[in-house]
């Protein structure tokens, strides 16, 4: 039997940001995406060992993420249930730590790395029965996992302590993002005329209007308009590489203390139908407008019209970023505006802002 580990995570952005930090350099990438075409989620093997392995560390995924992972029999038949240690199903990307049976024979009743500060662990008493050969991969998972645990300090074993310091555990921050000087007040938006030097800003302003505790927004626009990347501006500050988003990707980001759920929803035709499973709840509405493709100005119109007549975002806030700014011969915001008749919205409060995801500026 191969003892080797896989990780799966949330989206490509975790898995590329785990990968990096962890050094799995060389490991096959394989999107589960026809498994779970509603979620963008990924597996890595390491190098050399066998598709389907032992023991399974599972990151940042959500609750529902995580259900639908364990209904994944072609790709996971031995994944035991899962275990996440959320609280809400949308509170917050869930570090969920879990094991197939196999693994969690080897690595102690629930799963955890060895030695953890957090937790007092039970030694597995069948553990002496695993060969050296086997240890070897599994001594490679702990690693792992301490690493895992180090980067999300909350993840732990997955007892009702642990649950508790879960749901408590600091989720990743970005810092709060400060405008530069000698930048306000260039020009590139419309309506309010707030400009903001970095990616974020202005959205952060809008916010402090607001005093809640958490706060779900939807990134939405057709396919290759720039969500994923603007989503990991404004989480990481950082360009990511990107493929077509398969579903969604989710990231957590605290500004001042206020937490925004933000999800990116996958903008192909055929993902288009299933973005009003989202609406719910949402506070707000994040359309990425390509500025570059005048050709689909108008699909993007019927997408923009089409979601604000759902019942479910009466009360969202809209906000559109005219992407892709720095490419030469692009559509001005006041081109943008006018193809989408922005100013014949009045049931919706709005904005539109120009930007450059790979900058972060706007
Ligand atoms: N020139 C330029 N390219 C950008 C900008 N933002 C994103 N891109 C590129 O546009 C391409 C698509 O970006 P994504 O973020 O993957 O697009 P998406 O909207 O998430 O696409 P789907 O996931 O298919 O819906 C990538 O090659 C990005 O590097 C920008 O501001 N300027
Ligand atoms: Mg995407």
């Amino acid at each position: 039997m191969d003892m080797g580990y896989s990780i799966i995570c949330s989206h490509y952005g975790a898995m590329e940001e785990i990968r990096e930090k962890y050094k799995y350099s060389g490991t096959q990438q394989e999107a589960i995406g026809s498994h779970l075409p509603q979620f963008g989620a990924f597996t890595a093997s390491v190098p050399g060992k066998g598709p389907m392995p032992s023991a399974v560390l599972v990151m940042q995924i959500s609750e529902n993420q995580a259900g639908a992972l364990s209904q994944a029999p072609p790709l996971w038949p031995r994944a035991c249930a899962l275990t996440s240690r959320q609280t809400h199903p949308l509170a917050s990307p869930a570090r969920v730590v879990v094991a197939t049976p196999a693994a969690r024979e080897e690595l102690g009743e629930d799963g955890g790395p060895r030695g953890s500060s957090q937790t007092t662990r039970r030694r597995c008493p069948r553990a002496r029965r695993v060969p050296r050969r086997q240890r070897r991969g599994l001594a490679r998972g702990r690693a792992a996992w301490a690493a895992a645990s180090l980067r999300f300090p909350g993840s732990g074993p997955a007892t009702s302590a642990g649950a508790a310091a879960e749901a408590e555990a600091p989720t990743r921050l970005s810092p709060p993002l400060q405008p530069e000087p000698g930048e306000a007040g260039r020009p590139g938006c419309l309506e309010g005329g707030v400009c903001c030097p970095r990616m974020g800003i202005l959205f952060t302003r809008i916010w402090r209007l607001f005093n809640h505790q958490e706060h779900k927004v939807i990134i939405v626009g057709l396919d290759n308009a720039g969500k994923t990347t603007i989503l990991y501006q404004f989480s990481m500050n950082e360009v990511v590489h990107t493929s077509p988003t398969i579903g969604s990707n989710v990231e957590e980001i605290v500004i001042n203390n206020t937490r925004f759920l933000m999800w990116d929803i996958g903008g192909q035709e055929s993902l288009r139908s299933s973005w009003n499973t989202y609406y719910t709840n949402t506070e707000f509405v994040i359309v990425v407008v390509d500025s570059t493709d005048r050709e689909r100005i108008s699909v993007t119109r019927e997408e923009l019209y089409k979601m604000l007549a759902h019942e479910d975002l009466r009360k969202a806030g809209l906000l559109i970023f005219a992407n892709k700014q720095d490419v030469k011969e692009c559509m001005t915001v006041a081109e943008i505006s006018q193809f989408l008749k922005l100013t014949s919205i009045k049931d919706h409060q709005w904005h539109i802002q120009a930007c450059c995801a790979l900058t972060g500026e706007g």
